[in-house]
């Protein structure tokens, strides 16, 4: 194109014509390139549409499922919602009715619970009421009770103060009776009984029923039954213990330094508990009766004890002891203390003479002077272990042989206080006579009596102190026994049959000074010679029997009580006390 005007076509024209040319052609290439890219663009609008086309009929197609699923649920829930309803409201219905009745079954349970609580408030109302009146009745009865309690007791003590003078009155032998527990050498079967009667034979038969009865109750296949009581002064159940036993001995300890002899005697067949009583436990390895346990010792250790404490209440150096020990063993007498002649203690025989003056004494029988009751015992442990023990089929420390411990006790006197009595008399003859004048300090602490009786008399004068014995003599004896219950043979039935020929022979003595026979026969053992003087009427004297509870000793006991019975009989006029000044610290 050529431009209008005056002017031809000149070169920049021509310029501008290509230059628009090519900005045109530029233009075209620009449009082909956005006309491909929009061609591009249409078909993936075409291809989303396609993919949009299709997610539309798919959501649609999901959307009526869901619509067709959902108005199937919703049709079934309501059905089975109303289902349930109708249950639920038949329920409700069933729950109210039973809730209804409940309430009236309750209500009439509490109407009834109501009657019943007001009725036991009133009972139990009326109840107080006579629980109190009971209980006052009851404080009233209990009062009562202890006040005829404290005057029974009070009668009682009158009474056994009475019993005591009388038994004093009369010279009656005190008898004590002491049931031991069972113990376990009491089942061990003896071989000569069966089975069935080794157990019967293991009841107990022998009772405490109180404090003064023995009761023996017994009933056996083709034996006639025994319900038999027994008195004594006092009676011992299987519980009392050592000390109770004491108590009741201790008296006679006072009585001992007021002037009286004493004899204190355990009677009873073999292991019924003498020794236990006497001692006290005996220790398996060296036969000793010393226990560690102060609770368990017998009368022996515990008398000396109790001797020398009412001793150590009376002015120093005014009474000394000697002890003797001795046994008497298949009728011999033995000396435990008597040394030999290298000074080994050996158990020397010795013999029982009568006095001139009707006493029975023992001529070298060896008396050691003792300060203390450590001293005591020490000598009568060193006695023990000579003493003769074998087992037996009882037990297996049974003692063979009668143990006598005497403990003389000399009170110095001087010559206004002694007595003056013809009794007196005598004593201060025989004692002067036999007895050594040395003054405890000045005395050997070992002497025999025939020393003492050639010891130089220092009490000549009148005026001179003189001295007064008295006698604390305890008496273990031997078991009294059947020989088959024993089961010993050859020597030891030896044993037995003196040991029972011993006991028979005191029997027979009890029994002739009951009767107040002019020949009461002593000499027939040596045992009753050497104890005349205490059974015969010098001393007070208490038999302790000693008794196994267990059928299986039946016999034994039956002859063990008759005999505390026939001793508790005997009857030797007032005994004789020895005039003794009324010696205390304070003089
Ligand atoms: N009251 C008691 N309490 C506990 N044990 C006891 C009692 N009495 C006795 N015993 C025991 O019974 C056993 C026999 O007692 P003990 O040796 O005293 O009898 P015994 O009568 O002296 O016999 P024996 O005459 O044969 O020497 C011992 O082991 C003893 O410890």
């Amino acid at each position: 194109m050529r431009p209008r005007g005056g002017f031809g076509p000149g070169p920049v024209w021509a310029q501008r014509v290509r230059q628009l040319e090519h900005r045109a052609r530029t233009q075209e290439e620009r449009i082909i390139v956005l006309e491909t890219e929009n061609a591009a663009l249409h078909l993936k609008l075409a291809a989303y549409q396609g993919w949009a086309g299709r997610g539309v009929n798919e959501i649609l197609q999901l959307y009526s499922s869901h619509g067709q699923q959902q108005k199937f649920q919703r049709s079934s829930v309501v059905i089975y919602l109303h289902e349930a309803m109708k249950s639920l409201k038949q329920d409700v219905k069933s729950l109210r009715s039973f809730a209804l009745e409940l309430s009236k079954d309750f209500q009439r349970q509490y109407k009834a619970c109501l009657y019943q609580v007001l009725t036991a408030v009133q009972g139990i109302q009326l109840q107080n009421e006579a629980m109190q009146m009971f209980q006052m009745k009851a404080f009233d009865l209990e009062q009562s009770l202890q006040e005829v309690t404290e005057r029974y007791e009070r009668e009682k003590q009158k009474r056994r103060a009475l019993h005591n003078s009388l038994v004093e009155l009369r010279g009656n032998i005190r008898v004590h009776c002491r049931i031991r527990p069972s113990l376990p050498f009491d089942h061990a079967a003896g071989h000569t009984i069966s089975q069935d009667r080794h157990r019967n034979s293991l009841e107990n038969v022998a009772y405490a029923i109180d404090d003064e009865t023995v009761l023996v109750k017994c009933s056996r296949p083709g034996h006639a039954p025994i319900n038999k009581t027994f008195q004594f002064e006092r009676v011992y159940s299987a519980t009392e213990s050592q000390d109770t036993v004491f108590a009741d001995v201790a008296p006679l300890l006072t009585s001992l330094l007021d002037g009286y002899n004493v004899c204190i005697m355990a009677y009873g067949q073999t292991g019924s508990g003498k020794t236990y009583t006497m001692l006290g436990p005996q220790l398996e390895e060296n036969l000793a009766f010393v226990s560690e346990d102060e609770s368990e010792l017998g009368i022996i250790p515990r008398a000396t004890q109790e001797l020398f404490r009412l001793i150590s209440e009376k002015p120093p150096g005014s009474y000394w002891v000697e002890v003797s020990v001795v046994e008497v063993y298949n009728n011999e007498v033995f000396d435990l203390l008597a040394k030999d002649s290298c000074g080994k203690a050996s158990g020397i025989r010795r013999d029982v003479v009568t006095t001139r003056e009707g006493k029975s004494d023992v001529p070298l029988l060896t008396y050691e002077t003792v300060a203390n009751a450590s001293e005591f015992l020490h000598l009568v442990i060193k006695g023990l272990q000579l003493r003769v023990r074998h087992p037996t089929l009882v037990h297996a420390h049974s003692s063979r042989s009668h143990l006598v411990v005497t403990l003389t006790i000399t009170t110095i006197v001087s010559g206004d206080n002694f007595g003056t009595s013809w009794e007196d008399e005598q004593i201060n003859q025989r004692l002067n006579k036999e007895v050594s004048c040395t003054y405890p300090q000045k005395r050997d602490s070992k002497s025999t009596s025939s020393s003492r009786a050639s010891s130089p008399t220092q009490l000549e004068a009148a005026e001179k102190p003189k001295q007064v014995k008295t006698r604390l003599q305890l008496v273990d004896l031997a078991g009294s026994e059947c020989v088959g219950m024993s089961g010993v043979t050859g020597a030891a039935l030896r044993e037995t049959s003196c040991i029972n020929r011993s006991l028979s022979a005191l029997a027979d003595v009890l029994g002739a000074i009951a009767e107040q026979r002019s020949h009461v026969p002593y000499r027939n053992s040596k045992l009753t010679h050497l104890l005349q003087d205490s059974v015969g009427g010098d001393a007070k004297l208490l038999v302790m029997l000693c008794i196994s509870p267990s059928q299986k000793y039946l016999t034994e006991s039956m002859q063990s009580l008759g005999f505390g019975t026939r001793a508790r009989q005997v009857q030797r006029g007032q005994i004789k006390k020895r005039n003794l000044p009324l010696l205390s610290k304070t003089k």
